[in-house]
């Protein structure tokens, strides 16, 4: 089954072949469109390949998934682009499916439609047997889900070993009951963090089926932003992130169905707009932006009261302009200090693992990078944004990380309490669904106004005692159902009782009314969330809790949310917040997936290809778009993206050297490649195994391990064919030996003699064509002699020839 649309040439690439067929059905195949009024540029619309049946190919899904996705009516959408409709198609055929195309052109809108389909069919088991993920959590508030790493169990990936946390039983479980991966804004996942992850799905099934049989369904324009590479720091085993998804050997494995979205959603009123963006994603620049900035380097004015959206490349122009705005309002400044803390692994104070444990947590970067501030300084009106999911399970009442929303009031911590003490025994006070929301408003009867209680509060109180200046008690921007109560809510119940017009109820039961209808509702009624939240408010030091209005219109209060790290081998680090953070400005690697109405945007310092190009395609015409500055050659484009989209275009495979580059450049550091068994002699070498093994306290040294099985690190049989791999009888979970408990030589097949302690350690590698495992590509290992170089040729499997594209 192919389906090409004649048209015109691509850019650079030759006149395409019409060829049509029916599909395995016998369906007419949808015919090949060219939307004359926002076409991309791209002449091919959608590009199915199926080569699993070409190759007599078929990819085996887990035994409990059905090979067809029953229909759900929910996904019946007539909305959807003929182009869409054919990836929801190929999604119900239980295909593995990528589709690109140009920004908005509705790969996040579709991946919804997939999503919503995907409940009706899953139900209940929904959560546990689709993972929803993108490349960012801001890129999964659009889509509800969460990011790839928080799916995979693995965290952010420092080094190799990090890999090793998904052995952890949680981890393993999800990745076993796990039938379908969702992943948005794959342009971000490097080929580096995909090719692992395939492997590990793959290890932790027990199924050599490409991703251990999981469907995959990714989205994502590769002309938009790439992985955030690291530089490297010389450091054995550490994690560089490189490369594109589509460099990684796992990407042809995967056997993707690869579709073309054409039609652009987001300017399709403004033609000219359309014009400029297609030509600074073909990499064509210049002129565009000089009537980008001829057009829009003007003042835009507010719309009600909104200011547009800025966009910087950088954090400190948007903390800068994030800081500028907050001194701007008139509104007495709350201070909110953070709760920080360390939990060793090591419970023995006295000992001397637990004080190294301790301070190695205490110093560990999380502190610095955490999304929540150690200090929060919020006002009432300020605008923020949620960093963490709250309320998942209701789709319409869910609030995601990167929710962007104004601060309406703040609510006493001790009025909170009592409530959230009566969730936890399971009673729900005075609560009626949909019941009104009370805001307090400036009433006669406030002490004093609050600027002058501003004036009156000593200099630099609240800033860093951890005290807050009195809460603004303003008049929030209005909101259908608000009843603006003329009093401080927080006054005691005795004080002033206040008919609610709706309820009848006095003020004490409306005040719990009004803190319980702010509440995340996934805490009501469910005593275990409660005692958290309970817990987490106890131990924070702030008095005012924030209550947001996000842009949907729900209000919520933003009770202190714990945000954790695991350090490996040393325990956890952890700061109790509440999760906003100041959002009048955005970096644009913030922003990536959104939709503006109007924006500011700086074209100053833009560091990355495909930048420019993201900022600029969050609005939808020019007359939305403000330009502050410009820098000649801000805008750039990819080379290897651009013929990778070529090859997609002709139905040609891509290939490059990149993955084999990066591998040579290992093996130029030092002469082991990765992917090599070891050579008698040093240190565990040759992939993220042995790293971990040697990290994780000298396993995997000279004496024993080589060529020991990757899964169980047992001397005397290969991983593929691993007797104690997951589905093979053993599992693989805490406490029984898993092959990150060992490190892993380079070199020579030799079989270690002795297995090594277990633990918790790293495990990857990469299995080549003939299913013989390999590590990946390493960053700077440092150079030794005695390892083995074996494999310095590139892989066969790297330069796999993709499946015809079917032409
Ligand atoms: N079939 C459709 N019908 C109506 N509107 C649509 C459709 N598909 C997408 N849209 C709208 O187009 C806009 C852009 O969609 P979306 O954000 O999903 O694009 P995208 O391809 O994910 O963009 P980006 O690559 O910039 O993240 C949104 O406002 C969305 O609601």
């Amino acid at each position: 089954m192919s389906l090409y649309s004649a048209g015109a040439r691509p850019p650079g690439g030759p006149a395409l072949s019409c060829t049509l067929t029916l599909d395995e059905h016998g369906r007419e195949p949808k015919r090949p469109r060219l939307d004359t009024t926002s076409h991309t540029g791209f002449s091919k619309v959608s590009h199915v390949s199926d080569t699993l049946c070409e190759e007599g190919a078929t990819v085996e899904r887990s035994a409990q998934a059905p090979t067809t996705l029953p229909n759900a009516d929910e996904a019946s959408s007539p909305e959807l682009a003929p182009e869409q409709r054919e990836v929801l198609e190929l999604v119900k055929q239980r295909q593995n499916v990528f589709f690109t195309g140009n920004a908005g052109t509705g790969k996040s809108f579709l991946l919804n439609q997939i999503i919503q389909y995907m409940r009706g069919v899953y139900k209940e088991d929904f959560g546990s047997v689709v993972g929803v993920t993108a490349a960012t959590g801001i890129a999964a508030t659009h889509i509800g889900g969460t990011t790839l790493h928080a799916q995979a169990g693995c965290g952010i990936i420092n080094m190799w070993h990090d890999f090793g946390k998904m052995w952890q039983k949680p981890a393993i479980e999800k990745w076993k009951a796990i039938q379908v991966l969702i992943l948005d804004e794959i342009s971000m996942i490097s080929a580096e963090l995909f090719n692992a992850l395939e492997q590990m799905a793959r290890d932790l099934r027990g199924s050599e089926q490409p991703f251990g049989g999981i469907q995959l369904i990714l989205a994502g324009d590769f002309f938009q932003l790439p992985p955030i590479s690291k530089k490297p720091m010389g450091i054995e085993g550490q994690f560089l992130n490189r490369g594109f998804a589509f460099q990684a050997p796992a990407w042809s494995r995967c056997r993707l169905h690869e579709v073309m979205l054409r039609k652009v959603f987001r300017q399709q009123s403004d033609q000219k707009f359309l014009r400029i963006l297609q030509d600074i994603r073909d990499g064509q620049p210049e002129n565009a932006l000089r009537e980008v900035v001829r057009c829009c380097q003007r003042l835009l004015p507010e719309k009600g009261g909104v200011k547009p959206t800025q966009l910087f490349s950088k954090n400190a122009e948007v903390d800068r302009v994030n800081t500028a705005e907050l001194a701007g309002l008139a509104q007495p400044q709350i201070d909110l200090l953070g709760h920080d803390e360390v939990v060793p692994h090591n419970q023995d104070p006295e000992s001397h693992a637990y004080q190294s444990q301790k301070e190695r947590l205490e110093r560990n970067e999380f502190f610095k990078d955490c999304l929540a501030p150690q200090r929060a300084v919020l006002k009432m009106g300020a605008q923020v944004m949620l960093l963490r999911n709250l309320d998942m399970q209701q789709p319409s009442n869910m609030l995601v990380n990167g929710s962007r929303g104004v601060i309406v009031g703040f609510r006493k911590k001790e009025d909170i309490r009592p409530v959230l003490k009566e969730h936890v025994r399971g009673v729900t006070p005075g609560l009626t669904e949909g019941a009104p929301i009370l805001i307090a408003d400036e009433s006669e009867d406030r002490e004093a106004p609050a600027d002058e209680k501003l004036r009156n509060a000593a200099p630099g109180q609240g800033a860093s005692d951890g005290a807050e200046r009195e809460p603004v008690v303003d008049q929030p921007p209005s909101s259908g159902d608000v009843i603006h109560l003329s009093d401080d809510d927080a006054r005691p119940a005795t004080k002033r009782p206040i008919a609610d017009p709706h309820s009848g109820d006095n003020y004490g039961q409306q005040r719990a009314t009004d803190i319980s209808s702010l509440l995340i509702r996934s805490i009501l009624n469910q005593e275990t969330r409660a005692k958290r939240y309970l817990d987490a408010l106890d131990r924070w030091p702030g008095q005012q809790v924030p209550v947001v209005r996000f842009v949907s219109g729900r209000e919520a209060l933003m009770l202190p949310e714990v945000f954790e790290a695991d350090v490996h081998s040393a325990g956890k680090c952890r700061r109790i917040q509440v999760p906003l953070k100041l959002a009048w400005a955005l970096t644009i690697h913030k922003c990536q997936g959104l939709t503006l109405d109007f924006a500011r945007i700086s074209l100053k310092g833009m560091f990355a290809e495909g930048q420019a190009y993201v900022a600029l395609s969050r609005v939808k015409a020019l007359e939305g778009l403000e330009i502050l500055d410009f820098a000649p050659g801000c805008a750039k484009t990819s080379q290897v993206v651009k013929q990778y989209y070529r090859c997609l275009e002709e139905g040609s495979p891509y290939k490059d050297n990149e993955w084999a580059r990066m591998q040579a450049e290992c093996s130029s550091q030092g002469p082991a490649k990765p992917g090599n068994r070891g050579t008698p002699g040093g240190p565990p070498r040759g992939g993220p195994g042995a790293y971990a093994g040697s990290q994780g306290g000298g396993r995997g040294n000279a004496s024993g391990g080589r060529g020991d099985c990757f899964r169980c690190g047992q001397p005397g049989h290969w991983s593929s064919a691993c007797p104690n791999a997951p589905g093979r009888g053993q599992g693989m979970g805490r406490g029984s030996p898993s092959p990150g408990a060992y490190g892993r030589g380079g070199g020579s097949k030799a079989k270690a003699q002795q297995p090594r302690k277990q633990g918790i350690g790293a495990f990857f590698s990469v299995q080549n064509g003939n299913g013989a495992s390999q590590a990946p590509a390493m960053s700077n290992p440092p150079s030794s002699q005695g390892r083995g170089s074996s494999s310095s040729a590139p892989r066969k499997d790297f330069f796999a020839p993709r499946r015809s594209r079917g032409s």
